[in-house]
């Protein structure tokens, strides 16, 4: 094309587009011509080609590529074609006589074998005005074609699907012998480009003019216009050529007749019809003009995005698109037109009434095709989706992965309508308490959108019957497995609570075993258990435990500790609520309870209230809904420690004045350290991490595996007159110098010494840390290059249109560049001293071939002096 267009679009670059620049085509468009080539074979044998509209001369390449040598190829086109071998080109616009002259000097008296057009209007205007220029410029390239075609020559042209096609066909077929439309593989699916091939031109001696008029050929002959006469004989041409049976298809483009480029629908009229989408591919806009549909406007269903999305239904994008139905059904819902509707469906039998095909019918019948193929792509996508995730499954009990790569695929794919992922027996109570499971399970009490139950029946095809419906169930899919989840995700926080319990029970039990002890110590150190054991709390949950025996039979494994810490909790609800959701901070909570008031927080006990509120439980007495008899409890616990602070505290409901200490995972261990206590473990930790570095310290282990010395002796040799030594009063710079001298002389043996000696050699001979990392790149960036080779070579192996040498040609090509560094090799620069023959002489000294540079002994200095006066100079001028 003229202009150099970016491509920047994904779309845009796709496999055309690299072959189309491995292979050195200008455009992308050349593999039209070759695939088109291939199928009818016209180049072959053509000694004179016109190529119209050119630019930038990917056609006239195959051209030249293809056909036999010393043929004439002449390309034309609005810009300049930069040269190619054997090709004339000029600058013209082809719908000009200056054009048909340029062409007429250039081949002289000769025919033309083949006419070739690709042209394109330089788009930007209203699509139907390109529309039309289109087709006006394959009549003029057809008014070319005809005036230098030989006969039986051949004229391809590329037409866009428009209400003009079928003209175009039409004068096509008085002009030639064949006419075939087709479309390359090359050519995007979403261009409504059709390459029409004529070939055995005709070559009549005489060509009504109106053939080749586009005012005659393009007329529209079906708006019934009054003005045309009847009588004359350009409609007499039209009427006998185009015999207009009836109204042309709006799916050609705009209707006819039908020029308004903006078009309005009353946003009741989207709503109540039929075909929404319909509408909405022909209008422009919703408008909400008639009260009720103002009142539509109010609603909450009725967003901002919804509005916006009416006002420029042109701009629609796939989730507003989606979103304006689900309004639409939203809203027909609260209207009560699609109850209705299942009602009147529900009593009434089912007539099939046959109308008449009309335009409508066949545009919806073609979006149900189009939809039923999209469906059946999704299901073949699920259908794969499942494979993929039954072999990760089988990857996952073979340890190949982590589950939580299958979680990820999990949710992905139960949003996508999968088969449930998700454990739902526990869920499915809940949702069945919201309703959802009864939406989402079938009639027939199988899982709706079951990918294998799709596949298998013909009913759930049914049941989507039609496209609202299915966005109807789709949306509520999509809710309910939103729910789905939901509850997927309260179930694995129940999990954790319930895993919280039991470390909490665990760490209770620990605790249990010290009560005795600490109810005699000091009254600091006292918890909150403790003073329920002062209160005889063991005894009393063991009462409580015994009276909870009979639940115990009724549940699975893990319910003996549950229950144990439901006693507990009967005990005290709090406590066991806060351990729940701090099993690690139970030890410092008990230290810091005098000071603080054991009353939960909110957030810490909803884990365990999710675990609290499952059914098992629901036999005990309903402390986790009764408040009074929740007070009651807390009264008691706290009775037995009227003194204490507590009393009043717990007595504040649900409070949340209880602080619960932030504790670190080995906080005990950090309590009890005292300075210098880790140093030996430090000292352990380094040497694990170095081994050892000194060679007293390599002789000392030498010894000890080989039993010359033991541990006993060791810890006896630390003591020594340097070990305790006071160092109260005495000046630091006298400590410094002493830390020198002052400490025991080991013996160190030469075995270790070179141990320690080999070692650092290893060391030292290591690569440094980025040259390795260089390597490394290095190699990295090596095998990206090969891989991007072997993919191009991959491409250029499955071309058709390559012959076998060709491809291995570029195929060696590419594994060539693949496999080299990337970088030119430098080349040398000689160095020639001049002295001798060289001395004094200008120019390439001789036998010097390649690069050089002279060198003098004067030289080294010259340039030092330079350099030295130059920042002489910059000095001075700075002061
Ligand atoms: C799709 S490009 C042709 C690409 C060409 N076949 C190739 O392979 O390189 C369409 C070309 O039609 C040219 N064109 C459009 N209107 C024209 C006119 N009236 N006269 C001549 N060329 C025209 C444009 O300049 C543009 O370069």
């Amino acid at each position: 094309m003229g202009k150099v267009q970016k491509k920047t679009g994904k779309g845009r670059l796709d496999k055309y587009y690299k072959l189309a620049k491995e292979q050195g085509y200008r455009a992308r468009s050349a593999f039209k011509l070759i695939q088109l080539n291939k199928k009818y074979a016209f180049l072959e044998t053509a000694r004179c080609t016109i190529d119209l509209c050119a630019a930038p001369g990917g056609w006239l390449q195959v051209a030249s590529k293809y056909m036999p040598a010393n043929s004439v190829i002449v390309g034309v086109d609005l810009v300049p074609i930069k040269p190619i071998p054997r090709v004339v080109t000029f600058a013209a616009d082809i719908t000009t006589p200056h054009c048909r002259n340029l062409i007429r000097g250039e081949l002289k008296d000769w025919k033309a074998d083949v006419v070739l057009h690709d042209g394109a209007p330089n788009v930007g205007t209203a699509w139907i005005q390109d529309a039309y220029s289109q087709s006006e410029l394959v009549l003029m390239s057809l008014k070319l074609a005809v005036e230098f075609l030989i006969k039986g020559g051949t004229f391809v042209t590329k037409v866009f699907r428009s209400v003009d096609y079928n003209n175009l066909i039409w004068v096509f077929n008085q002009l030639f012998g064949k006419v075939e439309a087709t479309k390359p593989p090359s050519s995007r699916n979403v261009s409504a480009e059709i390459f029409v091939v004529c070939r055995e031109f005709l070559a009549p001696k005489f060509i009504d003019p109106k053939f080749l008029d586009p005012r005659h050929v393009f007329k529209d002959v079906a708006t019934g216009d009054a003005s045309i006469d009847k009588g004359s004989s350009a409609n007499n041409v039209q009427a006998n050529v185009f015999q207009p049976e009836k109204k042309r298809r709006h799916r050609d483009g705009y209707a006819d007749g039908d020029y308004i480029l903006h078009r309005t629908i009353n946003a009741a009229d989207f709503v109540r019809d039929a075909d929404p989408i319909a509408a909405l591919g022909t209008a422009n806009k919703i408008a909400f003009l008639t009260e009720e549909e103002k009142e539509w406007l109010a609603m909450d269903i009725t967003s901002a995005d919804v509005k916006a999305n009416c006002d420029d239904l042109k701009v629609l994008g796939k989730g507003d698109f989606k979103a304006l139905l689900k309004w639409r059904l939203a809203l027909r819902e609260e209207l009560g037109l699609d109850n209705k509707t299942k009602e009147t469906e529900e009593f009434t039998e089912t007539v099939e009434i046959v109308e008449d095909v009309d335009e409508e019918q066949q545009i919806s019948e073609e979006l149900e095709r189009l939809n039923a193929e999209a469906a059946a792509r999704t299901k073949r996508e699920r259908r794969r989706a499942n494979e993929i995730k039954t072999r990760t499954i089988q990857r996952m009990q073979l340890q190949m992965t982590a589950p939580l790569d299958i979680g990820l695929d999990q949710q992905d794919l139960s949003l996508g309508g999968q088969e449930d992922m998700f454990d739902l027996g526990g869920t499915e109570k809940a949702l069945r308490k919201k309703g959802g499971i009864d939406r989402l399970i079938g009639d027939d009490g199988n899982l709706m959108e079951d990918s294998d139950e799709e596949e298998g029946s013909e009913d759930s095809d049914e049941f989507l019957d039609s496209e609202e419906e299915r966005e109807r169930k789709v949306n509520g899919l999509e809710a309910e497995l939103d729910g789905l989840y939901d509850a997927y995700q309260s179930r694995l926080r129940e999990r954790d609570a319930k895993f919280k319990v039991v470390e909490a029970r665990r760490k209770n039990a620990e605790r249990e075993e010290w009560g005795g002890i600490k109810t005699k110590i000091d009254s600091d150190d006292e918890d909150e258990e403790t003073s329920r054991e002062e209160d005889g709390g063991w005894d009393k949950m063991q009462a409580v435990k015994e009276g909870l025996s009979d639940d115990e039979e009724s549940s699975d494994g893990d319910t003996s500790s549950e229950e144990e810490d439901m006693s507990q909790m009967k005990g005290s609800k709090r406590v066991i609520s806060e351990r729940a959701s701090h099993p690690k901070n139970t030890e410092r909570a008990k230290l810091v309870s005098k000071l603080e008031v054991p009353v939960t927080t909110a957030s810490t006990s909803k884990a365990a209230q999710v675990w609290f509120s499952q059914d098992v439980f629901s036999g005990l007495d309903g402390m986790d809904d009764d408040n009074d008899e929740d007070d009651q409890d807390d009264a008691s616990m706290q009775d037995a420690q009227s003194e204490n602070d507590w009393e009043s505290a717990a007595s504040d409901d649900d409070e949340d004045d209880f602080e619960v200490v932030p504790q670190e995972p080995d906080g005990d261990v950090d309590m009890w350290d005292v300075e210098g206590e880790n140093e030996d473990e430090l000292k352990q930790a380094k040497i694990r991490k170095l081994g050892l570095v000194t060679p007293e310290a390599v002789t000392i282990a030498q010894q000890l595996v080989n039993r010359e010395t033991t541990k006993t002796k060791l810890i006896n040799d630390g003591f020594n007159r340097y070990s305790l030594n006071s160092k109260d009063g005495l000046p630091s710079w006298f400590l410094d110098d002493e830390a020198k001298f002052y400490k025991p002389n080991l013996p160190i043996t030469k075995e270790a010494v070179r141990a320690l000696r080999e070692k650092q050699r290893a060391l030292d001979a290591r690569p440094i840390k980025k040259i390795a990392e260089a390597k490394a790149r290095k190699k990295f960036k090596a095998h990206q290059r090969l891989e991007k080779a072997l993919k191009k070579a991959e491409g250029v192996n499955a071309t058709a249109d390559m012959s076998e040498r060709e491809k291995a040609q570029q195929i060696e090509k590419l594994m060539r560049k693949g496999t080299s560094s990337g970088q030119k090799a430098k080349k040398d620069i000689k160095l020639v001293v001049a002295k001798g023959a060289h001395k004094g002489i200008k120019g390439r000294p001789k036998g010097v071939k390649g690069r050089y540079t002279m060198v003098d002994s004067r030289m080294k200095k010259e340039l030092r002096a330079k350099k030295r006066v130059a920042k002489a100079n910059k000095k001075r001028k700075k002061t």
